[in-house]
């Protein structure tokens, strides 16, 4: 499986950030068996999973036990994964991060910071390309606050514009037909950032978090890719399968003739 196959698939990504509280007396069990559930009954419709790894971590080795049975159930069913794990680090620990997410797992894409620079940011581009997976490098997040730097100016422009320019030139080196495997993640409750950013970097697929429980709303368009976690996870704020379908139609309605 390649990563930017899921450029051909509806242009939804079903975030799986699970919340222990909300699972019974047992809640790993509980969780494992409704995390497979949603995903088999969601697969067709999502054009990946995100796998939000704190979650994940902050449930102890079982949890991360849980988070490995998950990511490969997902490519047993041909869903595309994506680890969102913000990673970042100088060029040796990037290797290291890199071989963990996308090497041991080829085809799947992972979430980048870009605050040290595009030295730390090369090893994952180059591991990206070799295991047929994708990147998702923070330009503008989907929070309050995320104008602090991002909306700095850099030559007339914000921040998070100058490093999507950057980002979509060093992208070219990566191009698989239309698509970069260098993408950027721009929040859904910043539209216009969004359509900034396509300008800028039309090549990069775009990583759309904050669509449901953040007030984002979902934007149609090539390369889009509309994330939503609790919105569709925990539909009416538990587990909830039927909900889990209909909110994935609900949105899929919104972005898909
Ligand atoms: O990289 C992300 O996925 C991400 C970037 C961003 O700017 N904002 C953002 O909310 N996220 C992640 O997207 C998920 C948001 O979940 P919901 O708000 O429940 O849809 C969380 O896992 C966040 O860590």
């Amino acid at each position: 499986m390649d990563f930017l196959e899921a450029l051909a698939r509806p242009p939804l990504v079903l975030g799986v950030d699970p919340r222990p509280g909300l699972h019974g007396k047992e809640p790993i069990p509980h969780l494992r068996r409704y995390s497979l559930e949603v995903l088999e009954a969601l697969a067709p419709r999502l054009a990946a999973v995100k796998f939000q790894l704190a979650f994940f971590e902050a449930l102890g080795p079982e949890g991360m036990a849980l988070l490995l049975e998950l990511a490969s159930g997902a490519r047993v069913m041909g869903l595309p994964v994506l680890f969102d794990g913000k990673r970042g680090d100088i060029g040796s620990t990037a290797e290291a991060y890199a071989e963990a997410y996308l090497l041991r797992f080829p085809g799947s894409a992972l979430t980048l910071n870009p605050y040290l620079g595009l030295d730390a940011l090369e090893p994952f581009f180059r591991a990206a390309q070799r295991s047929g997976g994708a990147v998702f490098v923070l330009a503008k997040t989907s929070n309050p606050g995320a104008g602090f730097l991002q909306d700095l100016e850099v030559g007339r422009r914000p921040l998070y514009l100058h490093l999507a320019e950057v980002l979509a030139e060093e992208g070219r080196r990566y191009l698989e037909g239309p698509w970069s495997r260098v993408g950027l993640v721009v929040g859904a409750t910043y539209p216009e950032a969004v359509q900034r950013v396509r300008e800028a970097a039309p090549h990069a697929p775009l990583l759309l978090p904050g669509v449901g429980a953040q007030g984002g709303k979902p934007l149609k368009g090539p390369g889009l890719l509309n994330a939503s976690a609790r919105a569709l996870f925990y539909p009416r704020g538990r587990p909830d399968l039927e909900g889990a379908l209909e909110a994935a139609e609900a949105l899929l309605a919104a972005l898909v003739e």
